[in-house]
């Protein structure tokens, strides 16, 4: 069975966040990211190929595969159906958020403000994504808004830097960070992926304190 959400997020100090263009880029990216220290994998929904991703990298040991950006229930039950092992969402909708406990898997949706923190708490959830975080004001707004909310806890994602996560991850409801910094666009050539580059990003990111 899926572990609880709280699990997922104390696995790593920080949850890749990845688009995947190229299937073919899939496998050895997981591996790289795995390899570095990065098990939790969130594959957005933003490519017609990430079901498939999903697939393909809940093969690589360790890897604990989730799937982002996903909108309405639909979408839930096709990552479900890829195997998914955790859900992510940009933000937070009664449909969604109800689908999503009904199902029964660990879920982290977006939140930006008090009022969307409120709705999970009324779906019996504790545990959310704070999105877009640098853009809606970063460390400061994170406290700010948290601060009425005692047991919550956050993966703040949208605009995250190796440099700048040191800042979100010193803060008592964070426990871990999302971002796409850790493969850049350089790290693709045409199929290739260079594994090397990712894993020393990754191993980077592996080694943040909280
Ligand atoms: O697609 C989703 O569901 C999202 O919520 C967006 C992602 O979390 C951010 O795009 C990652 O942020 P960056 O590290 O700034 O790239």
């Amino acid at each position: 069975m899926t572990a609880p959400i709280e699990n997922i997020m104390r696995t790593a100090p920080v949850i890749p966040v990845l688009v995947i263009d190229d299937i073919a880029h899939a496998l050895p990216l997981a591996e790289a990211l795995v390899a570095g220290g990065l098990k939790v994998l969130e594959v957005t929904l933003r490519t017609p190929c990430a079901l498939e991703a999903i697939r393909v990298m809940k093969q690589v040991p360790g890897a604990i595969v989730g799937a982002g950006t996903v909108l309405n229930p639909t979408q839930l039950a096709q990552a479900i159906d890829a195997g998914s092992e955790f859900i992510v969402s940009p933000g937070l909708t009664p449909t969604l958020g109800q689908a999503a406990v009904d199902a029964g898997i660990p879920f982290l949706p977006g939140t930006a403000n008090a009022g969307d923190i409120m709705l999970g708490l009324d779906l019996g959830l504790s545990h959310f994504k704070f999105f877009p975080a640098e853009a809606s004001g970063g460390t400061a707004a994170l406290k700010a808004i948290a601060g009425p909310f005692g047991g919550i806890r956050i993966c703040p994602t949208g605009g995250i830097t190796l440099a700048t996560a040191p800042n979100y991850l010193a803060l008592e409801p964070v426990l871990c960070v999302g971002g796409s910094w850790m493969v850049g666009k350089d790290v693709f050539d045409g199929a290739k992926v260079d594994t090397a580059k990712v894993t020393a990003a990754a191993a980077a990111a592996a080694a943040l304190a909280r």
